[in-house]
C-alpha cells in the first residue's frame, strides 16, 4: 500500500484466509493461470462496448446501447445489469478515477484508454454495485484478457484489489480529507466536473435557493430519472396506462409514471397518443398554453422544437382549442424528429418548418403564443446522459448565449402586441436565464415580464414553489415579474426555467 491510501478498516484477508495486496509492484489473479476465465460476461462486455464507445467515437450512451443491447440478446436482467453498469461508471467518472490514480503507479493518462474505460467498470462494481468482490474482480479481469488482452489483465487485477479494500465512502473520505475547497469536494464526492458544481452553485443563489442544497442537487444528477409519461390531450388514454402498471403523475395533468422496464408496449407509445417526456418539460409547454391571453388565440410558433417533445404536447392541446402550432427547427434530420413525433396529432392543426429561428420568415408579428425552448449548455438535465458532463466546457455557454440572444430577438419580432412568450431552457445557469431575460427586457422597451411561476402552478397538480423576482435594471423587484425554475432535487424534474413575456401595443 503507498502511503496516500486509506487505511481499511477491517482484516486485510480474503475469503480464502489469503492476505490481499502484500504492496508487491505486481498482482495477478488468484486462480491458476489453466482455472481463469478466458470469455467475457456479455453483460459487462456490452458495458465496456458503451465506454469504448462513448470515449473513441464521441457517442451517445443512451444511443449506442439500446444497440448493442440488442446485438448480444441479453436477457431483461443482463440487460438491466449492462446499463447499470455502463451509465454507473460513466456517471461515477470523477470520483472512479481521482480513486484510481491512487492506486495506479503512473498519471491515468498515460493508462491505455481501453483499460482504464475496464478499470472504471470495475470500480463501479466494486464500490458502488451490489456485486460480490470476487465476481467483480474476476470478471473485471476476463473482460480485459478477452477485450484488450492477457498482458493488461494484470495490471486490472492488481489495480482493482487496491480499489476494492476501502469502501466508497472510505475513498471519499481519504481523497477529501486535505481539500480546503468545498467545490473540489463536491466534485470529487458526486463526480461533476469542478466548474459544474461552481455554476450549478451560482444558479441556485441566482434563483433564490439556498447554495447548501449543491449536495442534493449533484446526488440527483447522479440518479437515473424514472420514465415520465403524457397522455396526449384528447388522444392518450391515462386509465389505459395506468392499468399497464404506470402510477399518475402527483405533478403534471394526464402524466405518469413508469418504473416497469422498457415503456415501448405500454398502450398508446407505438401510435404517438401517449409520449415519454419529462414532468418539468410538460409544465412549461402547459404554462404557455394556458397563460391568460386577451384578444385571438389561433396561431401560435415552436421556434426551436427539434426533437418535438413540447412541439406534440403543444400540437395537441393546440388542436382541442381549434389553434394551429407552426413548429420549427433548423437542423433538418431534428424537423423529421419533429414530425414523428406530431405523428399521433390531427395533421390540421401543426405544421413543421425547417429554418434558422432567428430569420423566421412566418407571419411576422402575429403570433399568439410563442414557445423559444433555446438551445442551451443542459446543465440541468446532466442526469439524462451519463457522459454529457464530462463533454462540456464553461465556453459553451458563452458561445450559446449569443444565439439565445439571437432567437429571442426574432420570437419578439414574431409575437403580436398582447401575445405570450416562453423563454425556456434546460439548464439553470443565471447567463443562460435571467440574464438573457433582462437583457432581452432592457433591448426591447414594450416587453414586459409575467408571473412565470403563477402560470405553472396554474396547471401544475401541485404548488411549484419555483418562483423567483425578476429585478428592473436598478435590481429593484419589478411588480408582477417572476421566472420559475425546476429542480430536480426538489421536483423530480428536468431543472427546467421558464420565464413569461408578454409585449405591449406601440
Ligand atoms: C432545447 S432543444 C428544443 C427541445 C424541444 N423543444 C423539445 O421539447 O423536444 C433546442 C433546439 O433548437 C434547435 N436550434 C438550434 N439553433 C437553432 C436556430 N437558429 N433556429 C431554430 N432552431 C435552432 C436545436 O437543433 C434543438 O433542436
Amino acid at each position: 500500500m503507498t502511503p496516500q491510501q486509506p487505511q481499511p478498516r477491517g482484516s486485510r484477508r480474503n475469503d480464502k484466509g489469503r492476505q490481499r495486496n502484500r504492496g508487491g509492484t505486481r498482482h495477478y489473479s488468484e486462480s491458476a493461470p489453466a482455472a481463469r476465465k478466458r470469455t467475457a460476461d456479455p453483460a459487462r462486455r456490452v458495458a465496456f462496448e458503451v465506454l469504448r464507445a462513448v470515449a473513441e467515437d464521441d457517442a451517445y450512451a443512451n444511443l449506442v446501447l439500446p444497440t448493442r443491447l440488442r446485438r448480444a440478446r441479453l436477457g431483461a436482467r443482463d440487460a438491466a445489469f449492462a446499463t447499470e453498469l455502463a451509465y454507473g461508471a460513466l456517471r461515477g467518472q470523477g470520483t472512479y478515477d481521482a480513486v484510481l490514480s491512487r492506486c495506479v503507479d503512473r498519471p491515468l493518462s498515460r493508462l491505455d484508454a481501453a483499460v482504464l474505460d475496464a478499470l472504471r467498470l470495475g470500480a463501479h462494481q466494486l464500490l458502488a454495485m451490489r456485486v460480490p468482490h470476487h465476481a467483480a474482480l474476476d470478471e473485471t479481469v476476463a473482460l480485459t484478457r478477452a477485450e484488450i488482452g492477457a498482458g493488461a489483465s494484470g495490471l486490472v487485477n492488481a489495480v482493482l484489489r487496491k480499489v476494492a479494500a476501502h469502501s466508497l465512502s472510505e475513498w471519499v473520505a481519504t481523497l477529501t480529507a486535505d481539500l480546503q475547497d468545498e467545490t473540489a469536494a463536491a466534485a470529487i464526492e458526486h463526480s461533476h466536473p469542478e466548474w459544474v458544481v461552481r455554476a450549478l452553485r451560482q444558479s441556485l443563489a441566482a434563483h433564490g435557493r439556498d447554495v447548501a442544497e449543491i449536495g442534493s442537487l449533484l446526488a440527483a444528477d447522479n440518479a437515473a430519472p424514472r420514465v415520465n409519461l403524457v397522455a396526449l390531450p384528447g388522444l392518450g388514454d391515462l386509465a389505459a396506462l395506468c392499468a399497464a402498471g404506470a402510477e399518475v403523475s402527483s405533478l403534471a395533468p394526464d402524466a405518469a409514471t413508469y418504473d416497469g422496464g422498457d415503456p415501448g408496449r405500454l398502450p398508446g407509445l407505438a401510435e404517438g397518443r401517449v409520449r415519454v417526456q419529462d414532468a418539468g418539460s410538460q409544465l412549461v409547454a402547459r404554462a404557455l398554453a394556458g397563460a391568460p391571453l386577451a384578444g385571438p388565440d389561433e396561431r401560435w410558433l415552436d421556434l426551436c422544437a427539434g426533437p418535438g417533445g413540447k412541439a406534440a404536447l403543444l400540437a395537441a392541446l393546440a388542436s382541442q382549442r381549434g389553434a394551429h402550432l407552426e413548429a420549427n427547427e433548423v437542423a433538418e434530420h431534428r424537423a423529421r424528429l419533429v414530425s414523428q413525433a406530431l405523428a399521433g396529432v390531427d395533421p390540421h392543426a401543426f405544421s413543421v418548418v425547417t429554418g434558422d429561428g432567428r430569420r423566421y420568415a412566418g407571419s411576422a408579428g402575429g403570433y399568439d403564443r410563442i414557445m423559444l425552448d433555446a438551445p442551451c449548455s443542459g446543465l440541468g438535465a446532466l442526469r439524462r446522459r451519463p457522459e454529457s458532463r464530462w463533454r462540456k466546457s464553461p465556453g459553451d455557454i458563452a458561445e450559446l448565449t449569443q444565439l439565445q440572444s439571437e432567437l429571442f430577438d426574432a420570437a419578439v419580432a414574431a409575437l403580436r402586441p398582447g401575445g405570450v412568450l416562453a423563454y425556456v431552457t434546460c439548464s439553470p445557469h443565471p447567463a443562460e436565464t435571467t440574464a438573457v431575460v433582462l437583457d432581452a427586457l432592457a433591448r426591447h422597451p414594450r416587453l414586459r415580464a409575467l408571473d412565470a411561476e403563477a402560470a405553472l402552478d396554474a396547471v401544475a397538480l401541485t404548488p411549484t414553489n419555483a418562483g423567483a423576482q425578476v429585478p428592473d435594471k436598478r435590481g429593484a423587484p419589478l411588480e408582477g415579474a417572476r421566472t420559475a425554475q425546476l429542480w430536480p432535487h426538489q421536483h423530480g424534474t428536468d431543472a427546467m426555467f421558464m420565464a413569461l413575456l408578454t409585449l405591449e401595443a406601440e
